[in-house]
């Protein structure tokens, strides 16, 4: 894993992107395709505008993955992440050779996850595109997280300092409106992800990213985790990283 220090969240953005979008064309030009995870939240904002601008990507030979998403919310709330990724990303390339989403509404959630590992099996991952959440969270792993699980999409029960930091995010507007579980992708599935681009912007969360980038590996530290992939980059900013060494 290496760490990249940008001064503040646009460079932090810009150059997340700017090697994402490198690494999606390479796969292309290698293989014809690419596999794609994309994550939600405040901290990829910038890095998914930057990857909508570069236009000269083939997107028509991506095929885009969803990292988590929250049980039972409708994808017309505020907070849906399928609704996220469909405004902020899908909807400003061009169409995508596939476009596959997590279904938060499906019941039970288990025969989702069963859909989308078949999905997943089947198309093993290029680039991930990653974030950090304020209680070291990595998709929705909350600590302490399961390292050895082997299915890649899991139904998980969200931690209060998962909750609060989306309340804090203002996506919702009480703590008893968010949602008490979610389907994850599990820490082993990002893990065999070719290459993985961990943005993590904001001072909020320099205490898990010193946990989690300069610590020792551990489920308490979910994020942790990534210090043991071969092709991994961490951006992180002035504030995220005021902590570390
Ligand atoms: N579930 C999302 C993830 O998709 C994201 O990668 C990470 C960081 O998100 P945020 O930008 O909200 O800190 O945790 C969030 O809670």
């Amino acid at each position: 894993m290496k760490i990249e220090k940008l001064e503040n969240h646009q460079d932090l953005g810009k150059r997340a992107g700017q090697i994402g979008a490198e690494a999606i064309r390479q796969a292309i030009r290698k293989q014809g395709y690419a596999n794609i995870i994309l994550a939600t939240g405040q901290s990829q904002f910038e890095t998914i505008q930057e990857l909508v601008r570069a236009e000269d990507l083939d997107w028509s030979k991506v095929r885009m993955f969803h990292l988590d998403e929250y049980i039972g919310l409708p994808v017309t709330h505020l907070a849906s992440f399928r609704k996220y990724l469909t405004e902020r990303f899908v909807n400003h390339v061009p169409a995508l050779a596939e476009v596959v989403l997590i279904d938060g509404e499906v019941v039970p959630a288990e025969e989702e996850c069963q859909r989308l590992a078949r999905k997943i099996m089947d198309n093993p991952i290029d680039v991930a595109f990653v974030g950090i959440g304020e209680n070291g969270h990595l998709a929705f792993n909350d600590p302490p997280a399961d390292f050895e699980e082997t299915a890649p999409y899991i139904v998980v029960n969200l931690d209060k300092q998962c909750r609060q930091q989306q309340l804090g995010e203002g996506w919702f507007p009480s703590l008893e409106d968010v949602p008490l579980q979610a389907i994850s992708m599990s820490i082993r599935q990002i893990m065999k992800s070719k290459k993985i681009i961990c943005a993590v912007p904001d001072s909020r969360k320099a205490q898990a990213v010193k946990d989690c980038l300069s610590g020792e590996v551990s489920n308490m530290h979910p994020a942790s985790i990534l210090q043991q992939h071969p092709d991994c980059t961490c951006f992180v900013d002035s504030g995220s990283g005021a902590l570390l060494p």
